[in-house]
C-alpha cells in the first residue's frame, strides 16, 4: 500500500472527457446529461437506445436532444459538447459513412456484436461483409468503437474478449492498420497485452472507473451483487491490476471510457438482472482515488490527455479536486423510462459510501 496524500491536497487533471456514456433516451436524459454536465467536457454518446441510432437522421435528432439537456442543465457545463457514434449493422453501407464525416459531431461506429450486450439484438453478425465500411472510415478518418467480447453461447462468459481479440479485431487491425479503433472498457490483461503490442498511435483502449477499482469477488462474494454487474463482467484480480498497470502506465493508449449505464433499481435487481454499472455521479473521483492508491496521481494527466488527443478534442480547461470525503447518495429519483408515470429509482456505483476525492 502507498502512502496517501493528506487530506486537503489539491489537484490540477486536463477537464476530463468521458469516451464512453450511456445517457439513454426519453425520460432519462435529462438527468443523465445534468449529472455527466458536472464533470465532463465531452462525452461519446452510446447509440444502443431504444430504437437503436442507426442513421445519420436518429443520431442527429439524439444529438439536438443532448445539446438541449446540457443548456438547460442548471449546474456544470453548460457548453458539453457530445461526440456520436451511429450503431453499426449489418445494413450499414459505404454511403451513410459518406453521409456521416459531413457532420462534425459524429465520430464514427460503435460495433456491437449481435447478443453481446444491452440492446445489441441490432449488432453485427457478420464482421466480415462490413470490410468495405470499414475501409471507406478508415479513408475519411472515422473512429470504429468497438464491445470487444464474442456472444456466441458456448465461449465462457469470462472468456469472450479474449476470443473476440483473436477471432475478430487482429484479423482487423492487419486489414486496416490505420483505421481508428478503440477497444472499448476492456477488461482483461488479453486487452491490455494486445493494444500494447500494436504500434503506432491508431488502437487505443478504454477503461472504466469499475474495471480498475473492482474484480468479481466484488459480484459474487458474500451474496450475488446485482449492482456489479455489467459487460464485459468484472474479471479475476490479476486482470484488474494489469488494467490498473495499463491506466497509470502513461503510454497514451489508454483513455477513459466510464460506460455509466443506468438502468432501473427493480430491473437490476431482478431475477435476470440486466447489465450495467451507473457511475456517471462520481467516475472522475473513482479514477483519481484509483490512481491515488498506486501512488500514480501524476498519472492522470497522461490518461485524460490521451482520449482527447485521439478524438481532438481542443481547450486547455482543467479541474480541481480535492482530497476529501463526501458520501454517494443511496438512491437517485429517476423517472422511469418504459412507465414514466412510476417513480423510478437508480442505485449508484459505491451507494451510500465515502468518496475520498472532491471536485472544487
Ligand atoms: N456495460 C453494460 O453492462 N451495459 C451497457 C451496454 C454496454 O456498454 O455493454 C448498457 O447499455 O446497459
Amino acid at each position: 500500500m502507498r502512502a496517501a496524500v493528506p487530506d486537503g491536497t489539491e489537484i490540477t487533471i486536463p477537464y476530463p472527457c468521458d469516451f464512453h456514456h450511456h445517457f439513454r433516451q426519453s425520460t432519462l436524459v435529462d438527468a443523465t446529461v445534468k449529472i455527466a454536465s458536472e464533470r465532463f467536457q465531452a462525452a461519446l454518446a452510446m447509440p444502443n437506445t431504444s430504437p437503436p441510432i442507426t442513421t445519420v437522421e436518429l443520431c442527429q435528432e439524439y444529438y439536438q436532444k443532448l445539446t438541449s439537456a446540457a443548456q438547460a442543465a442548471p449546474a456544470g457545463a453548460p457548453n458539453m459538447e457530445f461526440l456520436s457514434v451511429l450503431y453499426l449493422t449489418d445494413m450499414t453501407t459505404v454511403a451513410t459513412v459518406e453521409e456521416m464525416v459531413k457532420h462534425p459531431n459524429i465520430r464514427g461506429f460503435k460495433y456491437y456484436p449481435a447478443g453481446a450486450t444491452t440492446n445489441s439484438a441490432f449488432g453485427v453478425t457478420d464482421v466480415n461483409k462490413l470490410y468495405p465500411v470499414f475501409s471507406k472510415m478508415q479513408e475519411l478518418g472515422l473512429v470504429l468503437c468497438i464491445h470487444s467480447e464474442v456472444s456466441r453461447i458456448e465461449i465462457d462468459i469470462f472468456d469472450r474478449e479474449k476470443v473476440f481479440i483473436e477471432e475478430v479485431i487482429r484479423p482487423l487491425v492487419k486489414a486496416f492498420p490505420t483505421l481508428k479503433i478503440v477497444m472499448e472498457h476492456i477488461s482483461t490483461s488479453f486487452g491490455v497485452d494486445f493494444i500494447n503490442e500494436i504500434p503506432g498511435d491508431y488502437l487505443k483502449g478504454s477503461i472504466t472507473p469499475h474495471h480498475l477499482v473492482y474484480n468479481r469477488n466484488a459480484l459474487l462474494v458474500g451474496g450475488v451483487k446485482p449492482h456489479f454487474y455489467c459487460l464485459p463482467i468484472l474479471k479475476r484480480e490479476s486482470h484488474r491490476v494489469a488494467l490498473l498497470e495499463a491506466a497509470t502506465s502513461q503510454s497514451g493508449k489508454f483513455i477513459s471510457g466510464t460506460d455509466s449505464a443506468p438502468h432501473d433499481q427493480a430491473r437490476k435487481e431482478s431475477c435476470c438482472g440486466c447489465a450495467g454499472v451507473f457511475n456517471g455521479h462520481n467516475a472522475v473521483e473513482l479514477y483519481v482515488e484509483i490512481f491515488e492508491s498506486v501512488g500514480k496521481l501524476d498519472a492522470l494527466a497522461n490518461f485524460f490527455q490521451a482520449g482527447k488527443d485521439f478524438y481532438n478534442i481542443g481547450g486547455d480547461r482543467v479541474m480541481k479536486l480535492r482530497k476529501e470525503s463526501w458520501k454517494v447518495p443511496e438512491t437517485f429519483d429517476f423517472p422511469d423510462e418504459e412507465n414514466p408515470d412510476r417513480a423510478g429509482k437508480l442505485v449508484p456505483l459505491r451507494a451510500g459510501e465515502d468518496m475520498l476525492w472532491k471536485i472544487v
